[in-house]
């Protein structure tokens, strides 16, 4: 793994829920191809799978909080065992969600290039999820588990901005703005990549 993963790129994409990492990251596999894997999205569909992993998940996650450090990064680092053959490059994320989770994955994957902030306002990101709540049938989109998740980005996930700005790889992405605009952002983020 170590030896493969060496000239692929490594992008982590790190913001508040409903902040639009999702969105981005669908653009930017759309230009560049790139290889997107959500750490929400590979938790629901374990979730989906109907297993008892899958259960003990699901109540962690409607509840706004972290599921365990391992059950996230085993999922992601099979990901991309099975991508990286054919890979350009990885997009991760939701991950990682606290300093200790980028600690472990430079252990076990290897090191970012590039960290993508998707910042948006506390307010804004509140009335997207109620909107996205509306239809997107996830459990935590609701009034209650919003307010959960959103305290707990600021309280754990927001350190991980201020240990990676020290290495200088954090591109700041102002996500208030209309979403083409904010990838036109994104984009000149990662053409900055050597
Ligand atoms: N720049 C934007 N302007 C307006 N709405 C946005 C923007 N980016 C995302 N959204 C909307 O906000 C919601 C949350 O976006 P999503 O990409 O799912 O965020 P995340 O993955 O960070 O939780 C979605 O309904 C999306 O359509
Ligand atoms: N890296 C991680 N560590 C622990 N729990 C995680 C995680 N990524 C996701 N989860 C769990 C807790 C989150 O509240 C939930 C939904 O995550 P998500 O889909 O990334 O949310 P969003 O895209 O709205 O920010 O899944
Ligand atoms: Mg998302």
């Amino acid at each position: 793994m170590a030896d493969k993963i060496k000239d692929t790129k490594i992008i982590f994409v790190v913001g508040g829920p409903g902040s639009g990492k999702g969105t981005q990251c669908e653009k930017v596999v759309a230009k560049y191809g790139y290889t997107h894997l959500s750490s929400g999205d590979l938790l629901r569909a374990e979730v989906a799978s109907g297993s008892e992993r899958g259960k003990t998940l699901q109540a962690i996650m409607q509840k706004g909080e972290l599921v365990p450090l391992d059950t996230v990064l085993d999922m992601i680092k099979d990901a991309m065992i099975a991508k990286v053959d054919v890979s350009k490059g990885f997009l991760i994320d939701g991950y990682p969600r606290e300093v200790k989770q980028g600690e472990e994955f430079e252990k076990k994957i290897g090191a970012p290039c590039l960290l993508l902030y998707i910042d948006a306002k506390g307010e804004t990101m509140v009335k997207r999820l109620m909107k996205r709540g509306e239809t997107s049938g996830r459990a935590d989109d609701n009034e209650e588990t919003i307010k959960k998740r959103l305290d707990l980005y600021y309280k754990a996930t927001e350190p991980v901005i201020a240990f990676y700005s020290s290495r200088g790889i954090v591109r700041k992405i102002d996500s208030e703005l209309p979403v083409d605009e904010v990838f036109g952002h994104v984009a000149k983020a990662i053409d900055g990549l050597k």
